[in-house]
């Protein structure tokens, strides 16, 4: 993770200070790309310690097509709670985009079912794309997408991806991102038998929030210890039957927690 260390650096070096809607003010850099080999380790930042439970829980919810934030709560799992209504709803978020992209015609497209199929069938192809930004839509989310569309690439049986986010909270948010992204990855390379290649970060708005600048400067110094691996115990029947517990991060050494204020 020596390159999200980098990043870190080059946001305090060549940032510029700017107002953000949540107040918080941020310094930020425009269009950044970070590249992970997941041979070489699973990507979960060493410099402090992750909330794995948080990020993979999230995940199963995306996936399962949830916008209510009802289970997560289940799960003691908070990092939406704060957009969410009295109902717990958050609206036409990643969820409901990746599952049930509402179409001009009123009919659904299942974003994964499809992707799914056509790795498996149609590897070669340019277009496993998902897009979790739609238009028609945004109005109608909590939030609107941040990491806002993924890409699979097929080659020599190897399974790579790429996901783009148009905002980043570099301290926060990234750190999750990153480490979704990868247990995602592992579990479509898992469903289509292929291996895990590369992981591919690109960020637009990349900032850090003013009030998280301290704490970034403290994970600047330390050193990264070598990556965990990702063990997955059973091969579901579906990219949609995956369980918390078919999950484990083994080998993970990390430095302690930094906390951090999110700006709602
Ligand atoms: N400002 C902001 N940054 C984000 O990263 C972000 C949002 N807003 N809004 C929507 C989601 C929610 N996400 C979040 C929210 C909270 C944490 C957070 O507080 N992380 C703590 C641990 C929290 C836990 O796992 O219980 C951390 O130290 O990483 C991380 C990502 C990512 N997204
Ligand atoms: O998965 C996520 C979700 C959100 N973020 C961050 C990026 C920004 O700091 C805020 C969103 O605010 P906007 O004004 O809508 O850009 O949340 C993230 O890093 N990762």
């Amino acid at each position: 993770m020596q390159a999200y260390l980098e990043l870190l650096q080059d946001i305090l070096d060549n940032g510029t200070k700017k107002e953000d809607r949540t107040g918080t003010g941020t310094i930020s850099v425009f269009s950044r790309q970070l590249r992970f080999d997941l041979a070489k380790g699973f990507p979960l930042l060493t410099t402090k310690k992750l909330h794995i439970k948080s990020i993979l829980h999230e995940l199963l919810w995306f996936l399962s097509g949830e916008t209510n934030i009802a289970y997560l709560k289940e799960k003691g799992v908070r990092i939406w709670n704060e957009w969410a209504d009295e109902e717990g709803n958050l609206g036409r978020v990643y969820g409901a985009q990746w599952r049930t992209w509402l179409g001009p015609d009123g009919r659904t497209t299942d974003q994964i079912s499809q992707l799914i199929d056509q790795i498996r069938n149609n590897p070669d192809s340019r277009r496993h794309l998902v897009s979790a930004w739609n238009p028609a839509e945004v109005s109608a989310m909590a939030l609107p997408p941040c990491h806002y569309a993924f890409q699979f690439y097929v080659a020599d049986g190897k399974l790579s991806c790429m996901f783009n986010m148009r905002s980043v909270d570099t301290f926060l948010g990234l750190p999750f991102n990153i480490a979704s992204y990868a247990f995602l990855t592992y579990m479509v390379a898992q469903q289509c038998d292929l291996e895990v290649g590369e992981l591919i970060w690109c960020g637009g708005d990349v900032h850090i929030y003013l009030n998280h600048i301290e704490q970034v400067k403290l994970q600047l110094t330390r050193e990264p210890y070598p990556l965990p691996k990702l063990l997955i115990k059973r091969k579901p029947d579906s990219i949609f039957d995956y369980a918390f517990e078919d999950f484990e991060i083994a080998d993970y050494v990390s430095h302690p927690g930094i906390k951090g204020l999110i700006a709602i």
